[in-house]
């Protein structure tokens, strides 16, 4: 399995979000390094969800980028992704697993030291571990665990903890100090007003 990138771009797909054109800008500043998550709401159909990430593979493969599929694994195995994102809510690791093969980047999202190592004895390549801070991106997120939570995270499992929840370039070295291997952003790039320069901070701040 090829090292992770330790910046992870997650699609925004809610109105007035333009998710491909800020992965455009992304990839052309961080190419290889660039994980991409292809993430749509509850609502979406299986084809658009199957549409979307067609759209983002093709963008990452000039780039050798890592696309990933965030809940719907059958539609990472449609399209060719390198893997899957799973949570509380979809396929147990385990399962997670066996549908995707042992070769597959499979991320598992834990918040404490507990659900993360079962998460990796489950076959979970990688963490995604928060909410760290306040984020208006989802509801119903339990209170954000802040670096201290992170650094309780990684000291339990050894494979890669991506943070997230509300993560700003300002926010990635406190990440960093607690053990992060890297971070997972929506807003903080979907909302910027230069996708690409945020992106080269952010990559800054992870190196
Ligand atoms: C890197 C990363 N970490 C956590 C999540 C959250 O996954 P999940 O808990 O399944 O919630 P949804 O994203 O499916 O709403 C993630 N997607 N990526
Ligand atoms: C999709 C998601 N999952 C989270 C978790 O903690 O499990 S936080 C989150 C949203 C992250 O968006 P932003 O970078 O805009 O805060
Ligand atoms: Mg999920």
């Amino acid at each position: 399995m090829p090292s992770l990138g330790r910046l992870h771009l997650i699609t925004d797909t809610r109105p007035g979000r333009h998710p491909l054109a800020v992965l455009r800008a992304a990839l052309g500043v961080a190419g290889s390094d660039l994980v991409v998550q292809v993430r749509v709401t509850d609502e979406a159909t299986d084809r658009e969800a199957y549409d979307l990430a067609g759209r983002v593979l093709a963008l990452c493969a000039p780039y050798r980028a890592t696309c990933l599929v965030n809940d719907r694994l059958h539609v990472a195995l449609a399209i060719g992704a390198a893997g899957g994102h799973v949570g509380a809510h979809d396929l147990p690791v385990d399962a997670a697993r066996r549908v995707l093969g042992p070769q597959a980047v499979l991320g598992a999202t834990a918040r404490e030291p507990v659900t993360a190592r079962s998460a990796v004895a489950a076959g979970a390549s990688y963490l995604g571990v928060g909410p760290c801070h306040h984020t208006s991106t989802k509801d119903g997120l339990p209170d954000p665990i802040g670096p201290t939570g992170v650094r309780a995270v990684v000291a339990a499992v050894d494979v890669p903890v991506i943070a997230i929840g509300g993560v700003t370039v300002a926010r990635v070295p406190a990440l960093r100090a607690a053990g992060a291997y890297g971070v997972a952003v929506v807003g903080e790039l979907s909302a910027a007003a230069d996708p690409a320069r945020v992106t080269a901070e952010l990559l800054r701040g992870l190196s």
